[in-house]
């Protein structure tokens, strides 16, 4: 979500054509009138889909994982499935049916498989690992995704590899974005929220405590699992990704090239093992809910014992990275930093999930980060008035301008907010009347093209964007 944002790789790279989760949400039909139009159009010509897709705007971000290609549109639909099957490397194929397209990233297309032997569904995410920018994401998505397993953090199952392409396995989620929901389902609560946000944290914690910040956190890198109401969410996409300075490989994962495939299981004792992937799960894969603490906190607020364990995790990172709505005033400032970035993040997506609107939000970029480093935002308008204080407590908790202020994830976990409404059978208000407005609005605002969305943030150590001149190096925000 964020008016045509720009998503700030590590590297000066930046993905073009970002759209917000809201324009996927709401402006979807409408995109997909014109993209059917131009299908029609160039049915029977050798009119590539994806440039089709492209031009029109549909991108994976913005089309709901689900909606896949148009309807009506069988036999076009089989041969651009026949074409697509062609980039695929024969290893993968002889083993998985490539079924359909469920989007695409900057450097990845993601399909619907089902396994041959099994005729288990499966995602697999092909990325381009030729340029540079590529690999390094690639990289770093995999480096993360061989280590972790975890109910709400999405499972690798096993890697292909060439020289060109690197095709992940994962599990396949078919319950759509975090925001598709809210919008899909008339009804929510804070109750609601706080599901969501219980299930994020945990996953969030589960990384966190293992020394890895991801860095992205927003609602379209939050996936539910399948389409019913007792769904798990997952947490996706760890192209920013980040060790720190605790990679607890002891380097970071290169991902070779050339190589055959490659059994995962790392930690998890189910590497290559195909069976049973999606259905055989148990809560806590590796049977571990250890968080990250920080010292000093936990300590003087009601409810916000961290549950022990997890000593402090200092390690530092630097780069600028994320997506701009989202990003902390640390990372802003490219100051030294920790994985309570992500709390930050979290902080916004709940800011975001209880309203519909973004707490910092500008079309100028500038603006937009000056409003981030002074923590400047309200709860002024609908539906503030109807929502709790102890939801705004806890985002206040989470929205600290300092980083030590911020509650951890496992202290999150245990906000009384939390707590209290996910436990909670009675009815409670009704947001969805106000959240799909406010994202209705914001959908029509982001139409208009905004004169910061394609502006690049510069990456040299201590600049600062707000002033556009350079800081101390370690001067706070
Ligand atoms: N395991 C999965 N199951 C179902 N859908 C998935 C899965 N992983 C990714 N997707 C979907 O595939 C699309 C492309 O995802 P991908 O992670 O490649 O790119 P992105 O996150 O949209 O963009 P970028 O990588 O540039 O940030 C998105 O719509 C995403 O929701």
């Amino acid at each position: 979500m964020g008016c045509g944002s720009t998503k700030v790789l590590p590297e000066s790279s930046v993905k073009n054509g970002y759209v917000s989760f809201v324009k996927s949400v709401v402006g979807y039909s409408h995109k997909r009138k014109e993209l059917d139009d131009e299908l029609q159009k160039c049915k029977g010509t050798q009119k590539d889909f994806w440039s089709v897709v492209q031009s029109s705007g549909v991108t994976g971000t913005q089309a709901p994982s689900r909606v896949l290609l148009p309807t009506g549109q069988d036999g076009q639909r089989h041969n651009k499935v026949a074409k697509y099957k062609a980039k695929f490397d024969p290893r993968v194929t002889a083993r998985y049916d490539i079924k359909a397209l469920i989007g695409r990233g900057s450097f990845s297309r993601v399909v619907r498989v089902e396994h041959r032997a099994t005729r288990q569904p499966f995602a697999i995410k092909m990325m381009e690992v030729e340029a540079r920018e590529g690999r390094e994401v690639c990289d770093s998505e995999l480096g993360v995704l061989r280590r972790v397993s975890h109910l709400n953090v999405v499972q690798l199952v096993e890697v292909f590899q060439s020289p060109q392409r690197v095709y992940m396995v994962l599990e396949l989620a078919t319950g759509g974005e975090l925001f598709d929901r809210v919008i899909a389902k008339g009804h929510f609560t804070e109750r609601d929220a706080t599901r969501a946000l219980q299930m994020t944290l945990a996953g969030v914690g589960y990384l966190h405590s293992l020394g890895i910040t991801h860095r992205d956190l927003k609602p379209e890198n939050l996936l539910y699992y399948h389409p019913g109401a007792d769904s798990r969410l997952l947490v996706t996409d760890f192209g920013l990704a980040s060790f720190g300075n605790r990679d607890p490989g002891g380097g970071k994962d290169g991902v070779g090239s050339g190589s055959g495939d490659s059994g995962v299981g790392r930690g998890s004792g189910r590497g290559g093992s195909l069976g049973g992937v999606p259905g055989g799960k148990v809560a806590n894969r590796d049977g571990k809910e250890s968080c990250d603490r920080r010292d000093g906190k936990g300590s003087g607020r009601d409810g916000r014992g961290d549950g022990g364990g997890g000593g402090r995790r200092d390690w530092s990172m630097t780069t600028t990275c994320g997506t701009p709505e989202y990003m902390a005033p640390e990372v802003v400032l490219r100051l030294p930093y920790s994985c309570q970035v992500d709390m930050w993040a979290l902080g916004v997506i709940a800011y975001i999930l209880l309203s519909g609107s973004m707490p910092f939000e500008d079309d100028s970029r500038p603006r937009l980060y000056r409003a981030i480093l002074r923590g400047r935002y309200s709860f002024h308008g609908e539906p503030w008035p109807s929502v709790s204080n102890l939801a705004k407590d806890f985002i206040e908790c989470l929205l600290g301008v300092d980083p030590s202020s911020r509650l951890t994830a496992i202290q999150a976990l245990h906000h009384p907010w939390v707590v209290t409404m996910s436990a909670s059978s009675s009815s409670m208000t009704n947001l969805h009347r106000s959240i799909s407005q406010n994202l209705r609005r914001r959908a029509s605002r982001a139409s208009v093209p905004s004169s910061s969305s394609s502006s690049r943030c510069p990456r040299e150590p201590g600049y600062d964007p707000v002033s556009k001149t350079h800081l101390p190096a370690q001067q706070a925000p």
